[in-house]
């Protein structure tokens, strides 16, 4: 069963034209929406979620469709880029307010709880959103989406502009409680660590279309074109000669291309991150400490892309 089905989906916002699009989200599933900046990504969720008007094709919820259906009657939670809490009320008020606009029951009961899912909100429920650091100001729109019942959660962006040490802990924590409440998610990420630690698949876009799809790590492991072997580059890219490859795709062989090495610096406890020299174009490979202690190297690149 489908949580979310899209089908040959058009819409435009200004000159920027999106679709076709052909996606699907099963139940249970958490699908992320990668792809360069300004390439449609927000504009999709926007639209699957019913902030945007479709031009033409069919989204159906739960088998249901829902293509022409304002957002409140699609029982989703839509997480924004920026956050969009209300300056005026504290942390509590604002995870509270979707339970008191419905004038439902037990509110303190609920709020308390969904603190407690999200941890260290506890501490801040009585501080404004001005307040409140960037992580926990997201956790608080989190928990304001979530503490509803809901069937679809959509979220944009929500890693965006945080620093790696809070990014890492919000992630975490964000995968848990996705799999804890089990709800269907589709998420804006930003960048390839995000898909392969809160994705179980992914759709790339490019120019307001859908260029391929399939399980992030996957995709990092063996990238199906150069288009997404780009996007998932944490490391970057190398060009050297005809070909297009990453740092983590020079491995060290008994014979090969000659490499020297002219700068190290460890990565973690196994690897280091290295520029290096092949013939006289410099490159950057992720190698083995033992061997980047080395001047010269024998190299062989496994993966890689021609260009022209
Ligand atoms: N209000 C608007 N008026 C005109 N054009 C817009 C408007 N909002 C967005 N666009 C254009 O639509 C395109 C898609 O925007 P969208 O925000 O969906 O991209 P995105 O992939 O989410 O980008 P980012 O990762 O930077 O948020 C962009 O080229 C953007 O400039």
């Amino acid at each position: 069963m489908f949580a979310l089905e899209i089908k040959g989906l058009k819409a435009s916002i200004g000159d920027f034209k999106l679709g076709p699009i052909n996606l699907a989200v099963r139940d249970g599933e958490i699908v992320g929406l990668i792809g360069p900046s300004g390439c449609g990504k927000t504009l999709l969720l926007r639209v699957a979620s019913g902030l945007h008007d479709a031009l033409t094709g069919k989204i159906f919820m739960g088998g249901r469709e829902v293509t022409n259906e304002p957002p409140h009657k699609r029982n989703i939670a839509f997480v924004f880029q920026n956050d969009a809490l209300f300056p005026h009320y504290d942390t509590y008020q604002n995870i509270a307010f979707p339970l008191q606009l419905k004038k439902e029951s037990n509110i303190q009961e609920r709020v308390s709880k969904k603190a407690d899912e999200l941890n260290g909100l506890r501490e801040y429920l009585e501080k404004f959103p001005k307040e409140l650091p960037a992580g926990i100001k997201k956790l608080t729109a989190i928990g304001r989406e979530t503490v509803r019942i809901f069937d679809m959660i959509f979220m944009d962006e929500p890693f965006e502009r945080l620093d790696k040490k809070v990014k890492t802990e919000l992630r975490a924590m964000i995968k848990r409680l996705l799999l804890k409440i089990g709800r269907s998610v589709l998420i804006v990420l930003n960048d390839c660590e995000d898909a392969m630690a809160i994705a179980s698949r992914v759709y790339i876009m490019n120019d307001g279309k859908i260029v391929s799809s399939g399980n992030p790590i996957d995709i990092y492991n063996n990238p199906p074109d150069l288009f997404s072997m780009e996007l998932f580059s944490p490391f970057g890219i190398n060009k050297y000669e005809d070909m297009i490859f990453r740092p983590e795709d020079v491995k060290i062989a008994g014979e090969g291309l000659l490499a020297s090495v002219q700068h190290t610096s460890p990565y973690d406890s196994r690897n280091a991150l290295c520029n290096i020299k092949i013939n006289d174009t410099d490159c950057v490979a992720l190698i083995p400490i033992e061997a980047a202690k080395n001047k010269e190297l024998h190299i062989k690149i496994t993966k890689s892309f021609k260009v022209m």
